[in-house]
């Protein structure tokens, strides 16, 4: 198994460029399914995500061409509504051909999803959502079964609570739909509107765009579409944090200023000079200066992004003072504490509430990556720990970072990969 080593105390200068968003381009991916016709997807990022999805969606019958950034998914021939565990269980994003397959083929058997091992993260609300779209589902063996023998029909859904994955899935299950579909107390994340945009694209009749209000009226086919997946603004996210830790000069490029605004509040009360550009942010720090702690909350969009939650712990485990990190959507995403305690960090940890006192140094140490966003927020602290930090699981970090480790050296810092033993192949890692 690969894993990432970092010489840390290098502070950065040059430009950070940002991959297109992994959370949009998956589900932009599964739009595919909707129509006979190809959907051509630009400024795609190639991740393991983006590989295991190819994967799945070739099982199901679709053709998955890519040319540097572009991937074309032509669907003419899907055949199979069959999503296996073994495919589905490695990513939470594949459990959404479910509704996409009901309202072409009628029928589905799609295992239950994976993903980041961060809370319980039940399906619920996606079903409930299926289920009053008109289709009939049992459970057997961890497997839904699902019929819409006479196709899907609109309907007026309110979510309980905010789900950026249920609120998606309803919205491709909703387009092909007979009449007329309400979403209440829908997420506004940007993706779920690059989604929407995309459909509309296609030919879909989507409205309430980035509110909490969809209105989408069913359409009896979608054609293909060609679409430039957003700005990752995770990824983008990762960077300035990366910069504000290390001290420097760093351009963030290839962004939307206006999706990381929660992100750059923080940052700027921690005291990191964030200059805001059309479509990068500058981030400035003189590494000679210690930031201050302060507090955040993870709430949904527009609010700081749980996405970010680890990575702005790492920043906060070397400011002066004490700093109090509240995770709300996921009620298990601490893991990187105990793993930046190794670096030296003092983080307490009580149900949904961490609190980081800063230090004055942190000490390169082995540690292990837990999930995606716990993985690249190591990165963070080694590369402003000193002396040698090993990472190891980095598989966690290549479902979601693009280059990570040559994006990084080429602005000074000294990070590279070891390759470890095995078949780390998706297809082998699927099976
Ligand atoms: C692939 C993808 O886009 N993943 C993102 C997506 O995950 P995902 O779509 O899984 O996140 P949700 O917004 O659905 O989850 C929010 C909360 O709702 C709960 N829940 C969700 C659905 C459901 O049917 N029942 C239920 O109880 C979850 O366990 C969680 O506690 O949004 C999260 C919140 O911004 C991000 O951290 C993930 O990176
Ligand atoms: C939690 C994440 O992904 P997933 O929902 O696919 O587990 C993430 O992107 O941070």
């Amino acid at each position: 198994m690969d894993r990432i080593v970092i010489e840390g105390g290098a502070a950065l200068k040059g430009t950070l460029p940002v991959s297109g968003a992994k959370n949009s381009a998956i589900k932009l991916m599964v739009a595919c399914l909707l129509t006979e016709q190809p959907l051509t997807l630009r400024n795609m990022p190639d991740l393991a995500d983006t590989r295991f999805l190819t994967v799945l969606l070739q099982r199901l019958g679709v053709k998955v061409t890519r040319e540097a950034d572009v991937m074309i998914l032509d669907g003419h021939d899907v055949s199979s509504a069959f999503a296996p565990y073994a495919l589905v269980r490695k990513m939470r994003a594949s459990f959404n051909v479910l509704g996409p397959l009901l309202a072409r083929m009628g029928h589905a058997k799609v295992s239950l999803p994976g993903g980041c091992a961060i809370g319980a993260r039940p399906v619920d609300l996606h079903l409930q959502a299926l289920e009053a779209l008109g289709a009939n589902l049992e459970m057997h063996e961890g497997y839904v079964y699902a019929t819409a023998p006479r196709g899907l029909k609109g309907a007026e859904i309110t979510f309980p609570f905010v789900s950026v994955g249920a609120t998606e899935h309803a919205l491709l299950s909703a387009v092909l739909a007979r009449g007329t579909t309400v979403l209440r107390n829908a997420a506004r994340e940007p993706e779920i509107g690059d989604l929407a945009h995309c459909l509309n694209a296609m030919g879909a009749k989507i409205s309430g765009i980035d509110t909490d209000t969809l209105i989408i009226e069913g359409v009896k086919r979608l054609s293909g579409a060609d679409w430039s997946v957003i700005p990752d603004r995770i990824e983008a996210g990762t960077f300035a944090c990366v910069a504000a830790m290390t001290g420097g000069e760093v351009v963030v490029d290839r962004v939307r200023v206006d999706t990381l605004q929660a992100l750059i509040a923080k940052l700027r009360e921690a005291g990191v000079e964030v200059e805001e550009g059309e479509a990068s942010v500058t981030i400035r720090r003189d590494p000679s200066t210690r930031l201050k702690a302060v507090d955040v909350t993870t709430e949904v969009y527009p609010g700081f992004p749980t996405d970010v939650q680890a990575q702005f712990m790492a920043v906060m485990t070397l400011a002066e003072g004490e700093s109090v990190i509240r995770e709300t959507i996921f009620e298990n995403r601490f893991m990187h504490a105990p793993e930046l305690s190794r670096l030296g960090a003092r983080i307490a940890v009580h149900g949904g509430e961490a609190r980081v006192t800063g230090v004055e140094a942190l000490h390169g140490a082995p540690v292990m990556a837990t999930d995606l966003r716990a993985s690249v927020s190591l990165v963070i602290a080694g590369l402003a720990a000193e002396g040698r930090t090993e990472i190891s699981r980095v598989y966690h970090l290549d479902r979601g970072f693009e280059r990570l480790e040559e994006k990084l050296a080429a602005c000074g810092a000294r990070i590279w990969r070891e390759e470890g033993d095995g078949d780390g192949s998706v297809e082998a890692a699927a099976e």
